[in-house]
């Protein structure tokens, strides 16, 4: 089985912090869990992955190919979507046309001729993806008017309506009630069949109820990798928790 994203070596420094310092990792098929105390190098290492920051040093290989150069739009048109902590959806727009808008960004034609074939593969991609996140229903709403848990749940299917081979997830139930957060836990394991998943979060019930795999960094470098049951067993990790907890 070969993995979907691969990383090798990879750091990137802020002046004199090695936020993220030699990370080798590989993400494969289901759904991959980054986690790690405060200021372990997460949401750092996940904007290297999406292209939103370059590498310090390192290289970063997407289904095989060398994306280490490559911006984030780049990176979304080759199959990588990403959701970000700070949710992103148009307010004034229905649910379906922020989902059609996000289809088209990644079935973009080169043929203008192609148009009408082009416009149903378009709104089939945002359908597909409204109704993964249980958002067909609402699909005429406009996007401003829903509750916090569904505009989260928009902003997965945005990222599922390009039919992306990686889906990256910062914090996806951050702010969620646990009635949102059980639904967003469930649409996302339905979605990690056909899909893969890496997902960062701070709710250990979240992650070691989702994850197939769990990878834990901290101070920059990968501590421990592997299924749910060793990493919530290691001690290092557990430490590395503890650690945190004594300095609050
Ligand atoms: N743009 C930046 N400039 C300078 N330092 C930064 C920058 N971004 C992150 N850092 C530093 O890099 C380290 C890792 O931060 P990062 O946000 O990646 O950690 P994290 O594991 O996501 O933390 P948290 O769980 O608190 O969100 C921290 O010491 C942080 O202060």
């Amino acid at each position: 089985m070969s993995a979907v994203l691969e990383l090798d070596g990879v750091s990137r420094v802020f002046g004199g912090l090695r936020a993220v310092d030699g990370v080798t990792l590989t993400v494969g098929s289901g759904i991959t869990a980054l986690i790690g105390p405060n200021g372990a190098g997460k949401t750092t290492l996940f904007n290297l992955m999406s292209g939103l920051l370059p590498v310090s040093a390192g290289r970063i290989r997407f289904r095989g190919q060398d994306i280490t150069g490559l911006s984030a739009h780049r990176r979304a048109r080759l199959g990588m979507a990403r959701t970000l902590q700070i949710k992103q959806v148009f307010a004034g727009l229905t649910v379906l046309d922020n989902a059609w808008i996000a289809a088209r960004q990644r079935h973009r034609p080169l043929d203008p001729f192609r148009r009408a074939s082009r416009d149903r593969v378009t709104r089939a991609a945002a359908e597909e993806a409204l109704d993964a996140m249980g958002l067909l229903p609402l699909a005429a709403r406009e996007a401003g008017s829903l509750a916090y848990g569904d505009v989260a749940l928009l902003e997965i299917a945005m990222a599922l309506a390009t039919r992306p081979a990686l889906l990256l997830l910062d914090e996806p139930v951050c702010g969620m009630s646990p009635a949102e957060t059980e639904r967003t836990v469930a649409r996302i394991r339905a979605v990690s069949a056909t899909t893969d998943v890496l997902i960062v979060e701070h709710d250990m019930d979240v992650v070691f109820g989702l994850a197939d795999r769990v990878i834990v960094l901290a101070e920059g470098r990968v501590l421990a990798d592997g299924p749910p049951a060793a990493i919530a067993r290691n001690p290092q990790v557990r430490e590395a928790y503890l650690g945190e907890e004594d300095a609050a």
